[in-house]
């Protein structure tokens, strides 16, 4: 639905050159909500904004719903309604609203089907239903300073469906709401994926965000996406930054000659009582360092620390038996060692 392929923006100033996008190949599925994670200055406002030519790419090219959007950049007046039109189609959602204070919620709705020269009968009638949608029915005729932060990324999110878009993008949309609101926000965020079957490319800084509504996620560093693919299977992936930002597990060894074992337990594998047959099988003692257990897209997946007594060399039945239990093993590394990789099934 949203391909982007080598897209690369640089940003020219007198003195010096700033590389915000460095070639990213970005691919979100029809139907999928998609996040894009990074620190600051990773690219990830730049990437959004690029994708519907807010921002002009320098190189690269971005296509949504079948549209090469890039072709249709020029500088010419026809190039310029082409790619107007092909917005209408990719709603946008902003971290801070950006409502019109002047005009009430219904107006605010109202404002780009205004601009698009829908007739002011049918304007109120699709702003009355995106509101409903939204559950903002009753709050038409307020002013944005009379709703809450919520209320107003409602009204931000019904303003952006006025379009009818198959697209959504959205900055950062829950940024600025506390944690409850944030929650609330996510779920109307994911009910219109699921109702409207809206593709959502999301970018946030928060691990919690891609947690809760992303069905696949990427990740940012310095322009380019340095891991990116579904989310339970970025969880199946040995040494995944990503997942393992998702999924931290913590725990310390208990002294020296321990082997720390990091395992990742999908569907079944998760509600099998493995830890007590490994402990009984080899008659060893395991300890738990650390554990969290999550369920993604319906999917039981867990994370656990555990400790062997023993080097590595000692365990390597026990890790096997593991691996033949369909558990993901990561032997973390012992001080002083090279990481040694146990990933692959
Ligand atoms: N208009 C601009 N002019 C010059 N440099 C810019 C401009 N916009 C962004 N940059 C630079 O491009 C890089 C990427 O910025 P961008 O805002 O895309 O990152 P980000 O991951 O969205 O970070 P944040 O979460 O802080 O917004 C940064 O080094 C930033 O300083």
């Amino acid at each position: 639905m949203i391909t982007t392929t080598g897209l690369t923006k640089v940003y020219r100033s007198r003195d010096r050159e700033t590389v915000a996008l460095d070639g990213v190949d970005l691919h979100v599925r029809e139907g999928e909500v998609y996040g894009v994670v990074g620190r600051s200055g990773a690219g990830k406002s730049t990437l959004i904004r690029c994708v519907n030519l807010l921002e002009r790419p320098t190189s690269g090219t971005v296509e949504v719903a079948g549209r090469d959007l890039t072709a249709l950049a020029g500088r010419s007046d026809r190039a310029g309604s082409a790619l107007r039109t092909a917005r209408t189609g990719i709603g946008m959602v902003f971290q801070h609203f950006n409502l019109l204070s002047s005009r009430t919620v219904r107006d605010n709705v109202e404002l780009p089907l205004e601009i698009l020269g829908v007739s002011g009968r049918e304007r109120r009638r699709k702003a009355l239903e995106l509101l409903d949608l939204v559950g903002l029915a009753d709050k038409a005729r307020a002013y944005p300073a009379q709703l809450s932060g919520g209320q107003k990324q409602r009204v931000g999110i019904a303003r952006s469906l006025a379009g009818d878009p198959k697209v959504l993008l959205s900055d950062e949309a829950t940024s600025a709401l506390d944690p409850e609101t944030t929650r609330s926000i996510l779920q109307l965020l994911r009910d219109l994926n699921q109702q409207l079957g809206l593709t959502i490319l999301l970018i946030t800084h928060e691990m919690d965000v891609v947690k809760a509504i992303c069905d696949s996620a990427a990740l940012m560093k310095g322009g380019r996406i340095v891991e990116s693919g579904k989310v339970t299977d970025l969880l199946a992936t040995p040494g995944s930054e990503l997942a393992h930002e998702l999924f931290p597990v913590g725990g310390e060894p208990s002294g020296e000659g321990r082997t720390v074992v990091d395992l990742t337990f999908h569907g079944e594998a998760a509600t099998e009582p493995v830890i007590s047959q490994l402990s009984r099988t080899y008659n060893i003692d395991i300890s738990v360092l650390g554990a969290a257990l999550e369920t993604i897209g319906g999917r039981q997946v867990g994370r656990m620390r555990i400790e062997l007594p023993g080097a590595f060399e000692d365990n390597v039945v026990p890790i096997g038996f593991l691996r033949e239990k369909g558990l993901q093993v990561d032997v973390a590394p012992v001080a002083g060692d090279e990481l040694v990789k146990e990933g692959a099934k």
